[in-house]
């Protein structure tokens, strides 16, 4: 039989994914405390139905107590969660988790060792009766490409294919809202990619309104419709990729997307002075103390003769097609990083020179 069109490796075809009824949730000034620590802390959070936002912040930042107080597995200790308007946690109410109609994945999968991969998927849908429970989860088997192993157990499968069982029984109820807590970790990053374009065409499809925690910016760029920065509880920026990636609200939240060469300065008429040349401050008053993060990705033309502030390169790493150099500069403490296309007349000793593109120079005031 042929392969149907549209899918990838041995994942079902598109399209097929039921289709649920896209929720709103919102997250109101939550506050939880655990262990005497606060560890979300007046959270604010709306998303509209079938919108997927991608939760990315450090660890501890807060991120899975997150989905498990959208989930009802962690009560609130203040402020109010809704789905659709209606309160599911505050005002001294808490729905139990099952009445929600959340699906949760987790970075371990929690699939259940001793039931098949059929009964792994019927176990949340019980309350649909037997019949009409079995032809949803074959269904949802079926969409991930598992349907011809119903009746294994979860340990015969590999790593991808337990994540996509996991995923089947997180989509088969058609929950208005799903939670993935790092989807996929637990994969090696040849096969994370294509995991990660099925998984989100089968977000589009279910138009599950949806938050995936991740660590990794890139995943999260990816994925989301916009991106939410978490930092001790709180949403310290939220807005789609190429906005916070250019216009970060901050030199944390620019760390998070690139590597930085930074470099202490001083506003003067306008302008930083750095040993890489001047930036143009107009947002500044003179005296200003600031931090100027310069990106690596073509951010510094460097050619092997004339223009540009000199330096030297002190180490070169090559990755597959990519240069990454550290350059020396008199005035600077540390090297700065450039990453650009292979040239093999780049080496370790050679002498350089360096130009500011001013579009990856980014400015912040010194705390
Ligand atoms: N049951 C608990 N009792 C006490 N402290 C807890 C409990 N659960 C979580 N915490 C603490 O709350 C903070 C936030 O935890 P959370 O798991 O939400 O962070 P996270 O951003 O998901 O982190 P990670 O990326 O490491 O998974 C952490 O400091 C954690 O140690």
């Amino acid at each position: 039989m042929s392969q149907p069109v549209g899918s990838a490796n041995d994942w079902g075809a598109r399209g097929t994914a039921g289709v649920s009824f896209a929720a709103a949730l919102s997250f109101d000034q939550v506050d939880v405390s655990l262990g005497g620590q606060k560890v979300l802390d007046k959270f604010s959070l709306a998303l509209r139905p079938g919108e997927i936002v991608c939760l990315l912040g450090e660890s501890g930042s807060g991120k899975s107590t997150t989905l498990r107080v959208a989930a009802g597995i962690q009560r609130v200790d203040g402020g109010e969660v809704r789905i659709n308007d209606e309160v599911v946690s505050g005002r001294g109410f808490h729905m139990p988790p099952d009445r929600r109609g959340i699906g949760l994945m987790f970075q371990d999968f929690a699939l259940f060792p001793h039931l098949t991969l059929l009964e792994n998927v019927t176990f949340g849908l019980k309350p649909l009766g037997r019949q009409a429970a079995l032809a949803q989860a074959r269904s949802a088997l079926r969409r991930v490409g598992l349907a011809q192993r119903e009746a294994d157990y979860p340990h015969m499968l590999s790593g991808g294919q337990q994540q996509r069982l996991a995923l089947a029984r997180a989509i088969a109820p058609r929950p208005g809202v799903l939670m993935l807590d790092e989807p996929f970790s637990s994969l090696d990053a040849r096969m994370r990619e294509t995991v990660r374009g099925e998984t989100l065409a089968i977000l589009r499809e279910t138009h599950a309104t949806t938050i995936i925690v991740t660590h990794d910016p890139e995943e999260a760029m990816l994925l989301g419709d916009r991106i939410a920065l978490l930092r001790k509880g709180r949403i310290v920026q939220i807005d789609t990729a190429s906005a916070i990636y250019n216009a970060p609200a901050d030199l944390s939240a620019a760390r998070f997307f690139s590597p930085l060469s930074e470099i202490e300065a001083t506003v003067a008429g306008g302008r930083a002075l750095t040993p890489l040349g001047s930036v143009p401050t107009p947002d500044h008053p003179d005296g200003t103390r600031l931090i100027v993060a310069i990106r690596p990705f073509g951010v510094l033309e460097m050619g092997s003769e004339g223009q540009g502030v000199p330096g030297r390169i002190v180490d070169k790493r090559d990755a597959i097609g990519i240069d990454l150099c550290e350059v020396k500069v008199e005035g600077l403490d540390r090297p700065v990083s450039i990453r650009q296309r292979s040239d093999p007349r780049f080496i370790p000793g050679r002498d350089v020179y360096l130009s500011l593109n001013s579009e990856h120079v980014l400015v912040f005031v010194k705390d």
